[in-house]
């Protein structure tokens, strides 16, 4: 096997990177009719199997899983997680052959043993399923030709594709069939059904393709999402206990703020974001972020080129073959950070109160999502898809932070996101050492307004607007929110 990108001619490897279809509502019409009647059969229940799982049969699916034999026998948590719910669990032999689609939700770095061991199971005709396009895209994974590929890739964690279905909203959601596997024409109709029962297409659907979904997914986890949110977090708490700010008001600060923060963001944009602000703390927080945007946009523009040429793919898959050695030392260096043993004090800390005591998250945010949206952009990915990537997945993984700090985003995502954040956030702390050497209480820990009698330049203040507003990804978020009718809004600490 090998990367099957890099074996494509650059006409089609542009081709592919540049496939994305905003779908109308009106595509959605037949809901899961596709689906219907038909037996899904999901491999794993993890993050993203048991949450889309119970979505499907909400949504009037049939939905059974599959587990290793070790897994059952064992009555292992995904076992559990699916006996619990009242799901028929079988193994490989019982279910396979009876599944109409099959839907591989197991950790990217098992995809091509599972596959491979499921394949032989499958009946003729049958649809694979995936929700990131690894195994496809990096590793060059062959299925058998009578068998359709699709991908039903939700651009959020597992725990949230539940959440906000349950809110009655979605998760933006990109669909493909891959291009080698079509045979009966019957991919894209099943994807969109399959989109419809998880909600996805309440908040937004991409008709993308395989080779776009990975590379603009690695790119959003590695950094804004999970590295950057990881880095700024922990910068952010270290540089309050050095400067004496209370450890537990700290602590809190930091776990609710980014959720606070960003769900400003999830509802308007950067714009709405930073209007939270005071005039004379928008022009700072401006500042400082335009200041982390030069800083970071080489670390950024590094993933980006490393994910596009494979060497990201190639190191990590190194790891998987050593058993995962970087990524166990880095899980547990994370652990052992001040931040995460750190709990979150009682202390009542106000809503406004995160934006304005927190200038220098404000800005991590602005600076992680407008240079990820650019750098994506820059190479090749269309903007709707960097959009859902970045800015409006930021707060869905945030909520993850809210409920138990870096450990619980570093549980939920999956396995290569986790790898892809470590990655980031140990070479962006170096990075940022001197940036952080600068940075005082007013712009974490204490109100930046304290003091100051709020004066500020009108024409500054314009500018600022102006620049902020004007940002593609505000243009583009601005049309894709007005699909999102049915958003509602998160209860934040
Ligand atoms: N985590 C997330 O929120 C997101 C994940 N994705 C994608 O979804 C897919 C699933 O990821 P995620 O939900 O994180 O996975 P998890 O790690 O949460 O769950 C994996 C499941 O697969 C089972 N499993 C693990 N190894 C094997 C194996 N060798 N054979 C059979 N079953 C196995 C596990 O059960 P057991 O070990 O008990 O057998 C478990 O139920 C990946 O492709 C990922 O990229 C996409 C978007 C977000
Ligand atoms: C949560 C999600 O969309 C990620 C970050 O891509 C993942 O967990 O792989
Ligand atoms: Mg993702
Ligand atoms: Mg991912």
């Amino acid at each position: 096997m090998s990367n099957y990108f890099n074996t494509l001619p650059l006409r089609e490897k542009l081709n592919q990177l540049g496939v994305c279809d905003f779908m109308d509502s009106s595509e959605f019409l037949d809901g899961v009719n596709a689906l219907k009647g038909k037996k899904l059969v999901i491999i794993g229940c993890g993050a993203q199997g048991l949450n889309q799982g119970l979505n499907l049969r909400d949504s009037g699916l049939d939905v059974s899983y599959t587990l290793r034999k070790e897994a059952i026998e064992g009555k292992r948590d995904s076992w559990k997680n699916a006996t619990e719910n009242n799901f028929t669990v079988g193994t490989y032999e019982e279910l396979i052959p009876t599944a109409d689609v099959l839907i591989n939700l197991t950790p990217d770095k098992q995809h091509t043993s599972v596959v491979n061991a499921v394949m032989p199971l499958m009946k003729q005709g049958a649809t694979l399923s995936y929700s990131h396009g690894f195994n496809i895209v990096e590793e060059g994974m062959q299925i058998r030709k009578d068998i359709t590929v699709i991908m039903v890739a939700p651009k959020c964690p597992g725990s949230e594709v539940r959440a906000e279905y349950v809110r009655g909203f979605g998760v933006p959601t990109l669909i493909a069939v891959h291009p080698e596997n079509d045979p009966e024409g019957k991919g894209l109709a099943q994807a969109k059904a399959y989109c419809v029962g998880t909600g996805g297409h309440r908040a937004g659907v991409l008709k993308s393709s395989f080779v776009a979904e990975v590379k603009s997914d690695l790119m959003g986890e590695q950094t804004i999402l999970c590295g950057l949110l990881q880095t700024g977090s922990i910068l952010s708490f270290d540089k309050m206990i050095e400067k004496g700010i209370d450890a537990g008001y700290a602590s809190k600060l930091v776990q609710y703020g980014v959720e606070v923060i960003t769900e400003a963001l999830k509802q308007g944009g950067i714009t709405a974001m930073m209007d939270r602000l005071s005039n004379v703390a928008k022009i700072k927080a401006f500042e400082v972020s335009e200041e982390l945007k030069t800083i970071m946009r080489p670390l950024f523009q590094k993933h980006q080129d490393d994910i596009m040429s494979g060497e990201f793919s190639r190191v990590m898959m190194e790891d998987w073959a050593a058993g995962d050695k970087n990524l166990l030392a880095w899980r547990a260096a994370t652990g052992e950070t001040a931040f995460e043993k750190t709990p979150a004090g009682n202390v009542k800390i106000g809503e406004q109160e995160y934006f304005d005591n927190a200038l220098l998250m404000v800005a991590f945010v602005r600076a992680g999502v407008e240079l990820a949206f650019e750098t994506m952009v820059e190479a090749g990915i269309k903007p709707e898809s960097a959009y859902y990537e970045s800015l409006h997945e930021t707060p869905l993984i945030a909520n993850t932070i809210a409920r138990k700090k870096l450990f619980e985003m570093n549980r939920v995502i999956s396995d290569t996101a986790e790898y892809g954040c470590y990655l980031f956030d140990h070479a962006c702390k170096p990075l940022l050492a001197d940036f952080m050497t600068k940075v005082d209480t007013d712009l974490i820990g204490k109100n930046f307004n304290e003091g100051k009698d709020g004066a500020v330049d009108n024409r500054a203040l314009i500018a600022v607007n102006e620049v902020i507003r004007s940002h593609q990804v505000e243009v583009v978020g601005a049309e894709l929110r007005k699909a999102m009718t049915a958003m509602k809004s998160i209860k934040t600490a």
